[in-house]
C-alpha cells in the first residue's frame, strides 16, 4: 500500500521530498555505484530545486552518480518552452554538480516540424528504449529496466508520465517506452514510460500540492475502482510508493491513513 505524506505547505513538502530524495539516492549508490532516476515534468523540477539546488543540497548527495531520464518527454525540440528536459535542466540540474552527459534528453535529430508536430513518435520512443537498453544493461538482454528512482507529478486529470486516464497504452505490457500522438493536454504528440516499467522501480514517489490536485487526488487515493493512471501506480508499485503533497490537496481524503512527518526508516 502506498505511503501518503501530507506536508502543511509547500515549503514543507520540500524539505522532506530533500530528505526522501538524499536517502533513496545514497542506498542506490551503496547497492551498485549510480542512481537511476526518471524524472517528470510539470510543477516537480521546481519543488525539488527548493531543497537541492542549495549548498546544503548539493553536498548532501553524489550528483556525480545520478544518470537521469525522463518519465515522459513532449516531442518538441530540446529549447521548446514545452521540453521536460529543458524545464527540468532550468530548474534543476543546471544548477546541480553534475555533468550534462547524466541527463538523457530524447534524439532531438527525430523531431520533425518547427514545434515538434510531424514527429514520428514511434520512432522516437524506440530510440529512447534504446538509450535506457544502452544505459542500464550494456552489451546485454535485460527484460525490465529498474530504476532506483522515479519522480513523478500527478496531472489535474489523474495522469502521471504521459499515461491518461482511459487511454489504451495504460494497457501496454511489452514495450518500455511508447508514443502517443493524442495526448488531451498539449503537446498532443509526446513519449512515455509504460505502467509495468515505472512500477517495476525501487522507489516511486509523486508530488502534488494545492487546491487544484485536490479532488484527483481524493479519487486516486480513495476510489481505487476509477483506475486512474496514478492508482494504477499505487497498485503496481504498493509498498514503494510515496506520496509527497501539501494539506491544501489531502483535505478531503479522510479513508485514508496520512502521515504527517516523514519517517525516513520506513523507506
Ligand atoms: O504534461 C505533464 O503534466 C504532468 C503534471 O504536471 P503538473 O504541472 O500538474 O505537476 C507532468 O508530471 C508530466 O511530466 C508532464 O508531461
Amino acid at each position: 500500500m502506498a505511503t501518503l505524506y501530507s506536508f502543511k505547505n509547500k515549503n514543507e513538502l520540500s524539505v522532506s521530498l530533500a530528505e526522501y530524495v538524499k536517502k533513496v539516492s545514497a542506498e542506490a549508490i551503496a547497492r551498485h555505484g549510480k542512481c537511476m532516476v526518471a524524472i517528470s515534468g510539470g510543477s516537480l523540477p521546481k519543488m525539488l530545486a527548493q531543497e537541492l539546488i542549495t549548498e546544503e543540497g548539493k553536498a548532501a548527495v553524489e550528483w556525480s552518480k545520478w544518470e537521469v531520464f525522463f518519465a515522459d518527454e513532449r516531442a518538441v525540440p530540446l529549447d521548446h518552452e514545452d521540453s521536460n528536459y529543458r524545464l527540468n535542466m532550468e530548474e534543476l540540474f543546471s544548477k546541480l554538480p553534475m555533468d550534462p552527459s547524466q541527463v538523457h534528453p530524447i534524439d532531438a535529430s527525430l523531431i520533425s516540424g518547427e514545434d515538434g508536430s510531424e514527429t514520428d513518435t514511434t520512432e522516437l520512443a524506440d530510440a529512447y528504449e534504446k538509450v535506457l537498453v544502452k544505459c542500464f544493461a550494456p552489451g546485454d538482454a535485460v527484460r525490465h529496466p529498474t530504476f532506483d528512482l522515479v519522480l513523478l507529478g500527478m496531472g489535474p486529470d489523474g495522469h502521471c508520465c504521459s499515461l491518461f486516464p482511459g487511454h489504451e497504452l495504460l494497457r501496454e505490457s511489452v514495450a518500455w517506452v511508447v508514443g502517443i500522438d493524442d495526448s488531451p493536454k498539449p503537446p498532443s504528440k509526446r513519449i512515455t514510460l509504460t505502467l509495468p516499467i515505472v512500477g517495476h522501480a525501487n522507489k516511486i514517489a509523486f508530488v502534488a500540492a494545492g487546491e487544484g490536485k485536490r479532488d484527483m487526488l481524493r479519487r486516486i487515493i480513495e476510489n481505487p475502482e476509477e483506475g486512474l493512471p496514478c492508482t494504477l501506480v499505487n497498485i503496481t508499485g504498493g509498498e514503494k510508493v510515496s506520496w509527497f503533497v501539501d494539506d491544501e490537496a489531502s483535505q478531503d481524503i479522510t479513508h485514508y491513513p496520512i502521515r504527517k512527518e516523514l519517517n525516513l526508516a520506513n523507506i
